[in-house]
């Protein structure tokens, strides 16, 4: 099985902050990680160093074989798919649909004189289909319901046919409609066996789709419980890492955490 991830004493200090704190961490191909933890324990962060979009401050990262600081990122950012709050920022609000994923080709977010062969097309009205936005593929970006731009933006991190995806809060602000439908689509995505390496980022238990393996659990900057989803979703680690008692049920698939009374 190679390896996709391979983090040893990862560190970030900016000034007199930790950030992240000597972050051990490997992922496999085939897996599908979690990264779990309170606001602030360093999960945003943790994703940039993967995404290539930081480098430590000490210790090692390698991502897809090559290590940073000792790689050229531009060459390896098109084989990692990145969606997050930040980058979906980036994207102009007049952007039909299909070009907001079309750009993502050349690793842009607005569509300028580029050419796009009949190839890079298809992918786009494809990835567009997988994710049920087919029919918004004329419509501006900005006019999109945040859960339609969520299943956009996804789309949009796939077009460069990643060997990892990584997806930053993909839940986040969604209605509960919109919240099952994401889900749905990347409960898909999980367990189709062509898919990149799956890695999300999230607050709530609640946001896990069906077909995960493994959790990495983070309390403040620092890693507190990694390993396959059952070892890690426990009401022991969860208490500790969120700071108070909690009770966890899994059903159905799907994860459930509450307060303990
Ligand atoms: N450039 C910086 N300088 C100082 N502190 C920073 C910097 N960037 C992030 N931090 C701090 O590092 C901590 C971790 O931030 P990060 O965004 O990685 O956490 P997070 O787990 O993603 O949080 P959230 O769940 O709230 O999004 C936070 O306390 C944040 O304020």
């Amino acid at each position: 099985m190679s390896t996709v991830l391979d983090l040893s004493g990862v560190t970030v200090r900016r000034g007199t902050t930790t950030i992240l704190d000597s972050v051990d961490w490997r992922v496999n191909e085939g897996e599908r990680w979690i990264v779990l933890g309170p606001n602030g324990a360093g999960k945003t962060t943790l994703l940039q160093i993967v995404a290539t979009r930081m480098h430590p401050t000490a210790g090692r990262a390698e991502v897809l074989g090559a290590t940073l600081g000792h790689t050229d990122v531009f060459e390896l950012r098109p084989r990692v798919g990145l969606s997050s709050a930040s980058l979906a920022d980036r994207i102009p609000g007049g952007e039909t649909v299909r070009d907001v994923v079309l750009t993502a080709a050349y690793g842009v977010t607005g569509r300028w004189q580029e050419t796009y062969d009949d190839v890079d097309e298809q992918r786009a009205t494809d990835l567009l289909a997988a994710f049920d936005v087919a029919k918004l593929a004329d419509r501006h970006y900005g006019t999109l319901s945040e859960g339609e731009r969520k299943r956009v933006q996804i789309a949009r991190a796939l077009m460069t046919d990643p060997e990892l995806l990584l997806l930053d809060e993909p839940a986040a602000g969604l209605d509960l409609g919109g919240r099952e439908e994401l889900l749905a689509a990347l409960t898909e995505l999980a367990a189709e066996p062509t898919s990149p390496v799956l890695v999300l980022v999230t607050h709530h238990v609640e946001e896990i789709p069906e077909g995960f393996t493994h959790v990495l659990l983070m309390g403040r900057s620092r890693i507190h419980a990694a390993g396959p989803i059952d070892e890690v979703l426990t009401a022991d680690h969860l208490s500790a890492a969120f700071g108070l008692p909690l009770v966890v049920a899994h059903g159905g698939g799907r994860w459930l955490a509450r307060a303990a009374r």
